[in-house]
Order: structure tokens, then sequence, then C-alpha cells
């Protein structure tokens, strides 16, 4: 364990600013290549130049981010109201917290900044449903029986309060502020494991509290090792923890979520992401980062400009580890850990996290790994118990009459009573928009996000959905990982995934931290790879399978079905892949019929893309 920390951080930043980094006032739906020039944001949005894209009866209360459909009532951060998120960030804290910001500042004058409150942020939110406060209320106490599995040598054990952890005041403050009462299992387990310095690979449940697991421990790491000598680069920025994730929509969720942690602890946190300009982000590193949150595409760039260096990389902290290390990102991946200037593993501090951990994808990531421990917290790839599960057998033509009926119901008996968001999975970008045109022409107002969208549109979605503004979003594959939606009531799986781990992914949506959800799926025969897979999984999360599922699935042969193949159904799969035997590359070890793996594919892993396959994602 390292030593504690001697003195705490001095809340001398002022809690006055409450300035976010969403703004809020009004914006119709930006052009799909208007930039909107950083001096130009704060001025008002002249009107929409395009016409109405479809003839639209006009919306009740909720909006569309289409033109025609009402336009969003809130503002961009690209336009509008914008307000810097990190504009007047400073007065870090002072004491020893003043000491370690100089060696990392990059030579902005903090003293005529102020950090901004990031507490303020969900304002929005809060207010389209009723003032619920987000944590309040919160069972946990439905994972406490949770089985945990752990692997490696000399396991530091686990803690039952925050308490009982020597995170350091002003990190404990924040923890108080997010009215985070206690741990979940994963932050029980991972953070005092990160905190000794381990390397980790954590697998659990979609909503279950990773974010956290791996925010806290590095920074208080960072906290604790103030006045690292950095070196000063005349334009090159050195951070000392790296978190990187599959979108741009996550990498500023976690951003936005290690500013509230890191608020007054003199840690500056800075994201990095694709279809933004460039230059502000790199204005913001010149600021000073420690932590830097980033896609790994648009952090390539940074580092092949020679503007980031990941020389000084103390943490790195892949999230949605799985996704980031399969086919589509392996290679980019690898780039930033293995050809760039990243310290070796052993001389950083690696984690590792996912709600569902492939075999073959162990393999790959214990590359990036020194002596690490391998945590389980539930059934490895399975889906939480929260969610109810429900397969409806619909023909491909009568998907949306099906979709129709169901907002219908819903709208008329609502969710558990309650206004709630409905998230709609499906294949393809195109078929995004179509779905979302006919939603709107009658008389449900639905926004989109998907990557043919520019990233202001992406924004812009997300925030009407979030805010209630747009209770419907129909989606492809790029939401279906991390996002951290509060009021998602119910997903529908209007086109299933091929691939029952993103089934999982998709699901989590709803039924996170502790709270319940629905998540209904569109069966057919186009889907029959699926069958088993989805009747496993069902079946573990003690959901009723239809008769048809069984017997579709008992008829479904297993020849090829990628990550669907999985074996042991019903049992803890939580299995660090180094105990099935030999770690020799080469090896086998995913093969067999005695593989006790959730996921036997035999020969390697056949997921993610082939060549020539567009990928939904960034
Ligand atoms: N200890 C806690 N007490 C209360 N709420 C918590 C706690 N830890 C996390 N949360 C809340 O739980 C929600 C889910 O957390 P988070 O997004 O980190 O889940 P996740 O495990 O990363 O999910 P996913 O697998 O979908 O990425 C967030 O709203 C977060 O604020």
């Amino acid at each position: 364990m390292r030593t504690s920390w001697a003195d705490s951080v001095a809340n001398s930043a002022s809690e006055n600013a409450t300035t976010n980094s969403s703004g809020t006032n009004g914006l119709k739906r930006p052009t799909r290549s208007t930039y909107v020039p950083p001096h130009l944001r704060n001025k008002q949005p002249s009107a929409d130049p395009l016409p109405p894209p479809h003839a639209a009866p006009p919306a009740p209360s909720p909006v569309n981010d289409r033109a025609g459909f009402g336009g969003p009532a809130t503002g961009s951060r690209w336009g509008g109201d914008y307000s810097r998120p990190d504009f007047g960030r400073g007065g870090y804290g002072g004491g020893r917290g003043g000491n370690a910001w100089n060696g990392r500042s990059g030579g902005w004058d903090r003293g005529r900044e102020r950090e901004v409150n990031p507490f303020g942020e969900d304002e929005n939110a809060v207010e389209a449903f009723g003032g619920e406060q987000e944590n309040s209320g919160i069972n946990f106490d439905a994972y406490e029986d949770i089985p945990v599995e752990t692997s490696g040598d000399n396991v530091p054990p686990p803690v039952n309060t925050f308490a009982g952890i020597d995170l350091g005041d002003a990190l404990n403050e924040n923890i108080r502020r997010c009215k985070y009462v206690k741990p979940t299992p994963v932050q029980r387990y991972a953070i005092p494991i990160s905190l000794a310095g381990r390397d980790l690979m954590a697998c659990a449940q979609t909503g279950s509290g990773k974010t956290a697991a791996f925010c806290f421990p590095i920074i208080s790491g960072i906290m604790r090792g103030h006045g690292v000598q950095r070196p000063r680069g005349a334009r090159t920025v050195y951070p000392l923890a790296l978190i990187l994730s599959p979108t741009r929509e996550l990498s500023c969720q976690i951003h936005d979520e290690a500013k509230k942690f890191s608020y007054q602890t003199g840690v500056k946190v800075v994201v990095a992401y694709g279809g933004a300009p460039i230059n502000q982000q790199l204005r913001e590193l010149e600021r000073g980062v420690d932590i830097l949150v980033a896609t790994p595409g648009r952090l390539v760039d940074l580092l092949e400009r020679a503007r980031v260096s990941l020389q000084m990389i103390n943490y790195l902290a892949l999230d949605e580890a799985d996704r980031m290390l399969d086919m589509g990102f392996e290679p980019q991946i690898r780039k930033i850990v293995e050809q760039m200037d990243m310290p070796p593993p052993g001389a950083r501090q690696t984690m590792l996290f996912s709600a569902t951990f492939p075999k073959e994808i162990q393999r790959l990531a214990s590359d990036f790994l020194s002596n690490y421990i391998f945590l389980a917290v539930g059934r490895v790839g399975s889906s939480t118990d929260l969610i109810v599960q429900r397969v409806e057998f619909v023909h491909e033509s009568d998907k949306r009459s099906h979709l129709m009926d169901l907002l219908h119901a819903q709208r008329e008996n609502g969710i558990n009573g309650k206004q709630s968001l409905t998230l709609v999975f499906v294949e393809t970008k195109k078929g995004a928009d179509s779905l979302e045109h006919w939603l709107c022409i009658n008389g449900f107002p639905a926004t989109t996000i998907h990557g043919d969208r520019t990233q202001q549109e992406r924004e812009q979605a997300l925030r009407l959905f979030k805010t209630g503004k747009t209770p419907i979003l129909v989606a492809t594959d790029v939401a279906a990982r991390g996002l951290d939606i509060p009021h998602v009531a119910h997903v529908v799986n209007f086109d299933l995934p091929n691939d029952i781990d993103d089934y999982v992914h998709r699901i989590g949506r709803t039924g996170r931290a502790g709270k319940t959800g629905l998540a209904t799926a569109f069966f057919n025969e186009n889907n029959s790879s699926m069958a088993r897979p989805l009747a496993d999984l069902m079946q573990e999360a003690n959901q009723e399978v239809p008769a048809w599922l069984t017997r579709y699935a008992s008829r479904a042969s297993y020849g090829g079905g990628g990550r669907n193949r999985r074996s042991g159904g019903g049992r803890f799969g939580g299995r660090d892949f180094r105990r099935d035997g030999s770690l020799n590359r080469g090896t086998d070890y995913y093969g067999g019929a005695n593989s006790s793996s959730g996921y036997g594919v035999p020969g390697g892993y056949v997921g993610g893309y082939g060549p020539g396959v567009t990928s939904a994602w960034d």
C-alpha cells in the first residue's frame, strides 16, 4: 500500500461559478457542415436555413432536433449560450494543491481563473423529471449478495465504506456531493486493489459504478504524488493518467464525472475526442492536464503532432476494455500503449474495466498488464437482474407497427407510472434516420444518434433525450456502451445485435445504479443465431423465456456463432482466463468441451468487424 497522504487540500476555491458545459439557450438544428467558430459561440443563433426535412404534425410538448419539429428548447455547447466548460478554473485549493499544481499547469494563469463547480451540471435533467435527485434512494442492497471472484497474487481485501479507504478529504467531500453513500461491490474490491498499486482487469455488470472505481484511485494517487516533476515542452503536455474509451459521448461523460470527483482537489481533467475542433482541445491541454480522457483516434492525432507525450503516464485505464481491444480498435490501442512513449507494464499502473470480457480479449489484454488481479463481480457478461427482459416474435415488416403499439401503451400507462425515456436500438445509421422520421410523423417526437451525424447533432440529440424534451432516442451501437442516462425506463432492440455481449451492453442502458428497467427485443428468423445465447442469458437472469424461443434455441446450431457461443450457461462466469491452463501463446485457451469459459470460441476471436464491414462506432 502506498503511504497515506499527509495533508488535505484546503477548500479555498470558489463554488460560486455554476456555468456548465451544456449551455442553456436555444439553438436550432445545425446543418451538418456548420462549424461555429469559438468567437461566435456566445452569439444568438440565426434562423435555421434548412427547410424542414419532413412534413410533420406539430409535436406536442416534446421536441425533436430536426428542423420542423419545434427545435430544441435547450442550447448546444456549440452555439447559443455556450460557456467554456473550464473557463474560470483556478484557485485550486491552495496549500499542497497549489504546490502540486505548479508542476503540471502548462503555465496558465490560474490566479485569474476559477474552477467551475461541476455539481450544477444536471440541473436541467433533474428539473425535467420533477426535481428527483439522481442518486437518492439508490438501492445498492440489490447488489449485496452478488457473487465476486478475484484471482492473482496477494489480493488486497475489500472495504465496506468510503471512510474505510484513504482517498483524501477533498475527494471524500466530492463523493459526499455526488450522494454516494457507500461503495458499490465493484468499488469495494477495485478501489483497494488499485490503491495498492496493482494492475487490474475488472468485470462488473452494467450500471454498477465502474467509472468511479477507476477514477477514485487515479485522482487520489495524483493528489498523493503531488509535486511530481514533469518535463516542460514548448507545446507538449505530459498527463499523468490516461483514460481511453470507445466513443466521444462516453469520453465526455467520463470527463464530466471525473471533473466532479476531482473538484477542488487540484487535479485537472481534460477531454479530447474526434468530431470537435482540435484547436479548442489544444488550448485546453496547454492550460495543464493531469488526467487526459480521450478517444483513441483523436489521441493518436495529438501524439503524432507531438502535442501530448505519454512519457509521464502513471495510470492507464481502458473503459469498455473488451471493445477497445476488439478488431476495430486494437491496432490504435497497441500504437498508443506500446509504440509511443508510454512507460511499459510494471512501470505504470493499468486498469481494464468492462461488463463483458471474452477470454480471447482477456488474452490480448494481458499484454498490457503486469502481475494483475482479475476481479469479476456478478456474472460476467450477464445482464443485471434489475432489468426485466422481454422478447417478442415480430416479423421484419411488422416491426414499426409493433413499436407503435408499445409506445402507445407506454404513453397511456407509463412505465411504473413514471415519466420515462425510451431508447430504441437499430442496426444501421440509415435505419435510425428512417425510423426517427417515421416516429416523428406519427406523433412520437424522436431524435437519433449515430456515426453519420455531426458531433454537434449527436450531442444535441443526447441532451434533448436526457432532459426528456425528446423522450425517444433511436440509436445505433454508438450509444450501446457506457452511457449513463437517468430515467431510461425502456430499451427496445428493434433490430437485435449479432453479438450477445452487445445485447448485454445495450439493455444495460436501463436498470442502472440499483433502479429497475425494461428491455424488449424484437426477434424473428433473421436472428436465429441469437436464439440460444439470448435464451441462456435470460435464463441466467431468471427471466421468462418464451417457449418459441426455447424451440428456436434448440434448433439453432452454434457453428461459427462468434462470441455468441457460450458454454456452461447458468453458472457464475467470472473466470480468469489464466485459470484455464497454459499461458503460452498459440495454445487454444478457449476451445474444448471442458472449457469453463463463458465464451468458447475455438481458434480466436471472431467478433468485431471484418474487413470492409462498416462499423456503427466512431
Ligand atoms: N457508490 C455509489 N453510490 C450511488 N451511486 C453510484 C455509486 N457509484 C456509482 N453510482 C452511480 O451509478 C450510475 C452508474 O455508474 P457507471 O456509469 O459508472 O456504471 P458502469 O458500471 O460504468 O456502467 P456501464 O457498464 O454501462 O459502463 C451512475 O449514475 C453513478 O453516478
